[in-house]
């Protein structure tokens, strides 16, 4: 026999001390439980009526759990460890007594039944609550079948607006899939029409959230992407698998019991992964509201199969850059699901983009251009296009305007046409009715110019912004049903934006331009119409060591991405672009955006100026107007329901100095230009000569004389050492110049700059460190004010 100290040693009371402690806890428990059931009561007897306060929305959340749990007859999950759970310290999560995930701060997306994975990547996003657009369309996509088109100011989020839906329905509709299958194991059925079958199928359904975990966990193994996982740990992935159904509704979480009560989605599912055809009257769900009763789709007759393995989202957007950031915020927003997203854009590599569609993307992001080159070459992944649930069309005005329209027009029949001929015989003309449309612009609702071509003549129209929908409603054959939410301004703009403009010569714009972006430091995007202008105001910047970095449409796909990088990882940056990156992209932190040229309309203008002040934050947009602009200009403000803009004011000791730069830099770059020009020219005529075997008469054609002379080459020194010697000279005294501005003391400048000229902003306080920045400011300051009264 062993003594008592051996025993205790070697931990032969463990078991029983478990058992003993295990008593214990349940003894204080039910205890406990008895005290809070005792706590009403005692107060009715006090108060005679219960005081007791409204619950909260995160109180009526538990009990609805814990209310749906006794429906279901399930048994609570037993409590895990954060850990297990894969929350992060600091991450916010917090697990209630019965084992359900919530993530602290943000009830506002909970309540919108956003599935807590989507949560926790918001919440480490930093994205509290929803915006306007995203509280108003993600509930109408989300649960309803209705055509969303939303209009809202750039920068306010409308791209998680139409994501964030689709990934619910990933979310939801592929791991209900996977558990059914399991649960019924190969049970085969052909029909499911009458009520006997429906019932012994619900009475085969329990459905238990562990399955769904374990299983996705399986599924996201082989998820090849690295950067999507990036800094995922195994637990996480798990958590975040798990945690699929937990934030979401009774019928997201699966937990009916009742075959009535399942959502129309997931009674899909069951019947697609066991091959039984239903009709549409059998998968209405109760919230599918929107659909007309007793219509009869004829996609709803179809024997759906393998949804997982076909495409279910489908982006389209008008640029290549536009479509890569909508993949990463899709990714960043799907960070815990595992869910893939693909790209296809012009400029790909074959290999790449066949990789990434080999392994079946749910959601494919693309430019019209090249999804329409891989479908008319029948990539099998891009034909049989009757799975497609979501078709998105992203800055939808652009697409249905530019030259893309043809291509879209294209994909947009195939895509109507695949929904159709999967229901076998359609409904001509009418668009599969469990298929969503999701437009978004910032412009869609902004009165327009609309020009048509019919026979051989071009007419113009106005068109009011009631109109502009209509059109692109019919346009992009939206539903009549479809939900409009528009709450963009009828500015256009963003609040939060400050706009100005500098009215000058055409040939002082660039003397304007330069002095901006000499004395306001920060990140800064210039506009232009033209790739020419933008090309010879990259060689004076240049030239004047600004050193700005292009992009437009002309450059090599690795460059243009290769500069946007830069710019966006440089606090200065100067990105001198054409307009094809005036939508949608998501530069962050951009300060100031200057219209060299005035663009051509008030869509572009609204769009370009976007591209500063998003997400609540301040901004500056500028507009340079020469003379033979102005009417250009008027129309903008006309339709943007502006009298005009205020002027910026321009401290014009400064300009004289610059001036005489400028000057120097254009006949500078006027010498090197003629030479290249030169040389370029006679390198294509030795070359076209000698591919026709012609022989060159060299003083006719000018030969060598490519070769700059002396006197050209003294010119050309003479020139670059004045330059150096002028750009040597501080023009902004250096007290103000180099130090000031700073961001923050720039912005205060800014604002009272603004507010001077608009009223109240001009009261607030200008807190600088230097005293010679505060004079400058009050300079500036009263220089506007007497540019204001002046006008
Ligand atoms: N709920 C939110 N809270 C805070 N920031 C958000 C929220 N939703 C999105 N954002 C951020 O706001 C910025 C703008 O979002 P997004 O690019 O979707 O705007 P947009 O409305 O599509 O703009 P545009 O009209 O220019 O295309 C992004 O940096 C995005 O990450």
């Amino acid at each position: 026999m062993l003594s008592l100290a051996r025993r205790r040693k070697r931990g032969c009371f463990r078991p029983l001390l478990k058992k003993k402690m295990a008593q214990r806890r349940r003894v204080k428990h039910s205890q406990s439980r008895e005290q809070t059931k005792l706590q009403p009561k005692l107060s009715e007897c006090l108060h005679g009526d219960s005081p007791k306060a409204p619950p909260t929305n995160q109180e009526k959340g538990r009990e609805g759990r814990k209310r749906r749990r006794r429906e279901v007859g399930r048994t609570p999950k037993k409590k895990m460890k954060k850990s297990e759970l894969g929350a992060e310290e600091g991450n916010g999560m917090e697990v209630d007594e019965s084992g359900i995930e919530t993530v602290t701060g943000m009830e506002a997306w909970q309540e919108m039944g956003v599935p807590l994975p989507i949560i926790r990547a918001l919440k480490d996003l930093g994205f509290t609550s929803p915006t306007e657009i995203q509280q108003q369309a993600i509930p109408v996509a989300m649960n309803t079948t209705r055509d969303v088109i939303g209009a809202a100011e750039t920068g306010s989020g409308k791209t998680l607006a139409f994501s964030i839906p689709i990934l619910n329905y990933i979310i939801t509709n592929d791991a209900r899939g996977k558990l059914l299958r399991e649960k019924r194991g190969d049970v085969t059925m052909t029909s499911l029409k009458n009520r006997e079958q429906k019932k012994k199928l619900q009475e085969a359904e329990v459905i238990d959230l562990n399955l769904v975990y374990h299983d996705e966990q399986d599924e996201n193994d082989d998820d090849e992407e690295d950067h999507e996982r990036e800094g995922q740990s195994e637990s996480e992935t798990e958590s975040s698998l798990g945690d699929n159904n937990e934030g979401a509704s009774v019928e997201e979480r699966g937990l009916v019991t009742s075959l009535d009560n399942i959502p129309e989605d997931v009674f899909l599912k069951m019947i697609t992964d066991n091959d039984v055809t239903i009709t549409s009257s059998e998968t209405r769900s109760p919230t599918s509201n929107s659909r007309d009763e007793g219509s009869h789709d004829p996609c709803d007759d179809v024997t759906e199969s393998h949804d997982q393995a076909k495409l279910l989202a489908l982006i389209l957007t008008p640029t290549r850059e536009l479509a890569l950031q909508i993949q990463h915020h899709i990714r960043a927003a799907a960070k815990y699901t595992g869910i893939k997203v693909c790209v296809l854009v012009g400029g790909m590599a074959d290999a790449k983009q066949e990789r990434m569609l080999s392994q079946s993307p749910p959601i494919v992001v693309a430019t019209p251009g090249r999804l329409w080159k891989l479908m008319s070459e029948g990539h099998p992944y891009l034909t049989s296009l009757d799975s497609i649930r979501y078709l998105v069309l992203d800055e939808a005005d652009r697409m249905i305007d530019f030259g893309h329209y043809h291509e879209l027009s294209w994909i947009l029949e195939r895509v109507n046409k695949g929904a159709e001929s999967g229901a076998g015989p359609g409904v001509e003309g009418t668009r599969c009715q469990r298929q969503q449309m999701f437009v978004f612009s910032a412009t869609l609702s902004l009165p327009r110019r609309s020009s048509e071509k019919k026979s051989k003549v071009r007419r113009r129209k106005n068109l009011s912004g009631q109109e502009t929908i209509e059109n692109l409603i019919s346009q992009v054959g939206l539903r009549e049903n479809a939900a409009i939410i528009d709450v963009a301004r009828a500015t256009g703009t963003t609040e939060t934006l400050s706009e100005m403009k500098i009215m000058c010569s055409s040939e002082e714009k660039f003397l304007y331009l330069y002095h901006f972006l000499l004395r306001y430091k920060g990140r800064t995007l210039v506009f232009v119409n033209s790739i020419s202008t933008l090309q010879k105001l990259r060689s004076h910047l240049e030239l004047l060591q600004l050193h700005p970095l292009p992009l437009h449409a002309r450059m090599q796909q690795r460059q243009r991405l290769k500069n946007f990088d830069r710019f966006t990882s440089c606090s200065e940056g100067v990105l001198l672009a054409s307009d094809v990156a005036a939508r949608g992209l998501d530069f962050p932190h951009v300060h100031y955006v200057i219209h060299y040229d005035v663009p051509l309309n008030s869509e572009l203008y609204v769009h370009r100026s976007g591209r500063t002040a998003r997400a609540q934050r301040e901004g500056l947009s500028l507009i340079l107007i020469g003379p033979e602009e102005m009417t250009s200009y008027k129309n903008i403000c006309k339709s943007l329901n502006r009298e005009g803009l205020p002027s910026f004011p321009m401290e014009t000791g400064y300009l004289q100095a610059l001036r005489r730069r400028v000057s120097v830099a254009r006949r500078l770059e006027a010498t090197i230009h003629r030479r290249n020009k030169r040389k370029r020219d006679n390198d294509w005529l030795q070359s076209t000569a000698h591919a026709m075997e012609l022989e060159l008469d060299q003083d006719w054609y000018g030969m060598g004389t490519d070769k700059p002379t002396s006197q050209e080459l003294d010119k050309e020194e003479e020139l670059k050492s004045e330059l150096k010697r002028l750009l040597e000279i501080p023009i902004i005294p250096r007290s103000v110049s180099m130090t000031y501005p700073t961001q923050d003391e720039k912005h205060q400048l800014l604002k009272s700059i603004t507010g001077a000229w608009g009223g109240d902003r001009s009261r607030q306080i200008i807190t600088t460190e230097t005293e010679d920045a505060l004079k400058l400011a009050k300079r500036v300051i009263s220089k506007t004010h007497k540019t204001h009264k002046s006008h």
